[in-house]
C-alpha cells in the first residue's frame, strides 16, 4: 500500500456551486447540472494559445498548464459550466505501466511498442507501478487546479476503464477492427485478464489518489464498451468497472477520506449493460446519444443519476435546432429536476464553434429551470 500525498483540504476553499454533487447523489434540485466531456480542448482559441505547438502529454504534465487549460471553459462560460474537469488524458495509466505513448498532431495516440506478443504482455504485468510516482505530476495539477478553482465548481478526477486502456496497449491507437484486442480476448482470455486486473488496480489507485490531490467527482471513460458483445463486455469490461466501484470507496476510506465522492460510467455504446450498469456500484451512468432518454429512465427506474445525452454533432445545426434537442433531451429525462446530469453523448469536436457551445449552455439553463 503506497502512502498519500499530504495535501491539507482544509486549505481549499469551499465550494459554491455543489449542484452536481447534489444531482449525482440523487437529490431534488433547481435545475439539471451542466458539463460537457472534452469541455476544454481544440475547439477553444485560448487552448491552442495556452498550448503554443507544445507536445501534449508536456502539457498535461505541465501543473500550471493543465490548470489553465482546465479553467478555460469554466472562465469563458462563466456560470454556465457546473464541473470542472482535469485536463489529462487516459493514455497516462499506461505510461505509468511502463509503455511509451506519443500523441500525433492530426492522428491521436501512437504507442511505439504495442502488447503483440505473451513475453510483451509478461512485462507489463510484472512492471512494478508506483502510482504516486509515477503520476505525481497529475496529483500536482489537481491540487494547483483545485485551488486556482476557488470553489467555484467541483472538479473530476479522471480514467480509463480498463477494457479500454486494453485496446489502446494491444493495438497501438485508435481502431476500426480491434483486430489486436480481439485476438488477444479470443485467444488469451486469461493473459487478458490478467492485464485488465493489473489496469484496475492502477486505476484505483489512480482515481483514490486524485481524490487526495483535490478531485471531487470521478468519471470512468470505458469509450471503446461497444465494441464489444453482450457477453464479452460481461466478461472482459463489467467486472473491473465493478471493482473499480466498490474499491475506490475502500481505498479512500484507507487514505483517510470518509466523505462519499460520486463515481460516475461511461461506457460508450454498450447499450445492452444500462440495467447492469446501474447495479455496478456508480452513482451516475453517462449515456451516449443512441439512448432515447425515456426508454433510459424506465430502464433505469430511479436506481442512478443519467448524464448526457444531446449528439454533439447538433452543435454544427442552428440555434432553433440546438434549442428544440435540449427541450427534448431535458424533457426526456424527466424536466431535469432530479437524476440528470446535462452532457454530450461524446465529446466536443475540434471544429465546433464555441458560440454554439454556449447557446447550448445558456439553452440547458433556460430550460431546465422552467417549471
Ligand atoms: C478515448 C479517450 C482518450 N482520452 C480520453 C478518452 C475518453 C473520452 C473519449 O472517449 O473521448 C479522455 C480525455 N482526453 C482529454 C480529456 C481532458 C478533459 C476534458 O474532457 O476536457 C479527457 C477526459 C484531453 C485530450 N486528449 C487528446 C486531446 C487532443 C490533443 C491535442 O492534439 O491538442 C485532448 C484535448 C488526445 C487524445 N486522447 C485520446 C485520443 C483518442 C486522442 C486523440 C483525439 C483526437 O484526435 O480527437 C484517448
Amino acid at each position: 500500500m503506497g502512502l498519500a500525498r499530504f495535501v491539507d483540504h482544509k486549505e481549499f476553499a469551499p465550494l459554491k456551486n455543489d449542484l452536481i454533487l447534489r444531482a449525482a447523489r440523487g437529490e431534488k434540485v433547481e435545475r439539471p447540472p451542466c458539463w460537457i466531456m472534452r469541455q476544454a480542448g481544440r475547439y477553444l482559441p485560448e487552448y491552442h494559445e495556452v498550448k503554443n505547438g507544445r507536445d501534449f502529454f508536456e502539457t498535461c504534465r505541465d501543473a500550471e498548464i493543465a490548470s489553465e487549460i482546465t479553467i478555460q471553459p469554466v472562465r469563458r462560460y462563466a456560470g454556465l459550466l457546473d464541473a470542472a474537469i482535469i485536463f489529462s488524458d487516459i493514455l497516462v495509466i499506461p505510461q505509468a505501466m511502463g509503455m511509451k505513448v506519443e500523441m500525433v498532431d492530426g492522428k491521436g495516440p501512437h504507442f511505439p511498442t504495442p502488447l503483440r506478443t505473451e513475453s510483451e504482455l509478461r512485462t507489463v504485468l510484472e512492471y512494478e507501478v508506483d502510482v504516486l510516482k509515477e503520476l505525481d505530476w497529475a496529483f500536482e495539477a489537481i491540487t494547483l487546479t483545485r485551488k486556482k478553482l476557488e470553489g467555484q465548481v467541483p472538479l473530476f478526477g479522471f480514467c480509463g476503464g480498463p477494457w479500454t486502456l486494453l485496446v489502446y496497449m494491444t493495438e497501438g491507437g485508435g481502431s476500426r477492427l480491434f483486430r489486436f484486442a480481439k485476438e488477444w480476448i479470443n485467444k488469451r482470455p486469461d493473459l487478458s485478464k490478467k492485464l485488465l486486473q493489473k489496469i484496475t488496480d492502477v486505476a484505483v489507485e489512480f482515481l483514490s489518489q486524485q481524490v487526495v490531490a483535490g478531485a471531487q467527482i470521478l468519471q470512468v471513460f470505458e469509450s471503446w464498451g461497444g465494441e464489444l458483445s453482450c457477453d464479452d463486455f460481461d466478461e472482459f469490461s463489467l467486472p473491473y468497472l465493478r471493482q473499480i466501484a466498490s474499491k475506490v470507496p475502500q481505498r479512500l476510506a484507507e487514505l483517510g477520506i470518509t466523505e462519499k465522492i460520486p463515481l460516475v460510467v461511461f461506457a460508450k455504446g454498450s447499450w445492452y449493460a444500462l440495467d447492469k450498469l446501474c447495479d455496478a456500484g456508480y452513482d451516475v451512468v453517462s449515456l451516449d446519444w443512441l439512448w432515447d432518454p425515456k426508454e433510459a429512465c424506465r430502464i433505469n427506474h430511479g436506481r442512478v443519476t443519467l448524464q448526457g445525452n444531446l449528439d454533439p454533432g447538433v452543435m454544427y445545426g442552428t440555434n432553433e435546432m440546438i434549442t428544440k434537442k435540449v427541450e427534448r433531451m431535458i424533457s426526456g429525462f424527466g424536466g431535469g429536476k432530479q437524476r440528470h446530469i446535462v452532457n454530450f453523448g461524446h465529446g466536443t469536436h475540434p471544429f465546433m464553434d464555441p458560440e454554439k457551445i454556449r447557446f447550448f449552455l445558456e439553452e440547458c439553463h433556460r430550460i431546465g429551470s422552467e417549471k
